[in-house]
């Protein structure tokens, strides 16, 4: 089941009802927007408060497509990510671009949860990410 909440912030007291029991949370932030790249640390600060200890977190930049009008860096965007420790891309939501890779990647890391065996290797989304990053970039597709 995906639910999409509402980002605004007059909304946010009743949102967090909405992803407490999420067992995966896509935060996205929008690249032309640096207002809504800086409310990520807000909804992260209160993700850690009302979402599941174990609770998946990606970070997108969304409008990916919108190079022109871009007030976020996406060096901005990886650093705000690796200091939180959870797995970012751009997206486009207009051309499609590494939306399925998206949902995928949190897919499989909660597909992983719950078949892993004690032995196993645990499943590591940012290498995973990173290798499908790669065999597209290998092969010219997006
Ligand atoms: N160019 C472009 N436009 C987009 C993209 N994603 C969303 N939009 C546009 O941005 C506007 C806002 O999109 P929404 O999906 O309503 O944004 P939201 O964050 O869900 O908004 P709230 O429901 O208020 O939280 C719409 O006009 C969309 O068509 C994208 O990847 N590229």
């Amino acid at each position: 089941q995906i639910w999409d909440t509402a980002g605004q912030e007059r909304f946010r007291s009743v949102t967090h009802a909405y992803y407490r029991d999420a067992q995966a949370l896509l935060l996205l932030y929008d690249i032309t927007s640096k207002a809504s790249f800086d409310n990520i640390r807000a909804w992260l600060t209160e993700i850690h408060e009302y979402a599941q200890k174990d609770v998946v977190i990606m970070l997108l930049g969304n409008k990916a497509d919108m190079a022109a009008e871009r007030a976020v860096k996406k060096e901005e965007g990886e650093r705000l990510a690796k200091e939180y420790g959870v797995p970012f891309m751009e997206t486009s939501a207009k051309s499609g671009v590494n939306v399925e890779l998206a949902f995928l990647a949190v897919a499989k890391e909660l597909k992983h949860r719950t078949t892993q065996q004690p032995n196993e290797p645990k499943f590591q989304i940012h290498e995973y990410i990173e290798s499908q990053r790669q065999k597209s970039a290998c092969c010219g597709l997006k």
